[in-house]
């Protein structure tokens, strides 16, 4: 596919594969299935892995999956044309899980917490039907660095999240390979290529976490002053220094005296 602004494109493909060297996300014979929501993420992660594919000197296959939860009014019509325009291997599941959502949700309960935990289930599933070993999402640099302040500010857990993780089921490899790719870099370009970016129609879409909302206006704020503050949280993920942390365990495990 030509892609409009060639510099956006060719930093975001560099970054993605910066990523997939640095925690060999993918290898030769995979079957890589990304988990495409309709969401500017996701269309973008599907499209470059698609460019990088095509370049790469090992072999891979790419299909995409994606979850119907079964709110009502949600365009997985959208989705499925703009996937077939551009040939890629694609299947829609419909689920009942905006049913199961209103029988057992329990009051106070966070709604996405269970639906993120449910698609996470049909995904891992598909992907085992489809013959898949990987699955890959669309979690970007800023999820990242959110995540990893709202576990230190409301759950008192040093963690973010994995580029590479062997999923529950032991069989799929989960990979994040938007890993440092901004949120910044992906508007411009899901916008100028005209992805047909779908709301979800969940009863509270776009009403987002007020948690991770706090997380935003604050990593906001500290970039008035320092613009690389995301940049420099990431890289603290990759710069642990166990000595200096709590962690008793950590300190056994990595023998300290
Ligand atoms: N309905 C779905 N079907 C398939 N994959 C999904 C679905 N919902 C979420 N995902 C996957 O999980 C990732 C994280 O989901 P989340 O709901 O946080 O979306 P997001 O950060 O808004 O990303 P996107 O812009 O891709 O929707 C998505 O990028 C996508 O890979």
């Amino acid at each position: 596919m030509e892609f409009v602004d060639e510099k956006l494109y060719k930093r975001i493909k560099n970054a993605v594969g910066r990523a997939v060297a640095d925690f060999g996300l993918i290898e030769e014979g995979d079957r890589v299935a990304v988990a495409v929501s309709g969401g500017k993420d996701s269309y973008t992660l599907l499209h470059i892995l698609e460019e990088l594919r095509r370049r790469a000197p090992v072999k891979y296959e790419l299909m995409a999956l994606t979850i119907d939860s079964g709110y009502p009014g949600f365009r997985s019509d959208v989705i499925a044309a703009h996937l077939r325009e551009h040939g890629f291997a694609h299947h829609v599941e419909s689920t009942t899980h905006y049913d199961i959502i209103r029988e057992k949700r329990r009051p106070g309960s966070s709604y996405c917490s269970i639906c993120a935990r449910l698609k996470r289930g049909a995904l891992y599933t598909l992907a085992q039907r489809f013959g898949c070993n990987k699955l890959a999402l669309g979690h970007h640099l800023d999820d990242f660095v959110e995540t990893l302040l709202l576990n230190q500010f409301y759950v008192g857990s040093l963690k973010a999240m994995a580029p590479r993780m062997l999923a529950d089921n032991g069989e799929t490899t989960v990979i994040r390979p938007l890993v440092y790719v901004e949120e910044r870099e992906i508007i411009p370009f899901a916008r100028g290529n005209r992805f047909p970016v779908v709301c979800c129609c969940c009863p509270v879409c776009g009403k987002a976490d007020l948690q991770r909302k706090r997380m935003k206006e604050l990593l906001k704020e500290l970039e008035k002053e320092n613009p690389a503050v995301k940049r420099s949280l990431l890289r603290a993920l990759a710069n642990v220094q166990p000595r200096h942390l709590l962690d008793r365990e950590l300190q056994r495990t990595c023998a300290i005296p």
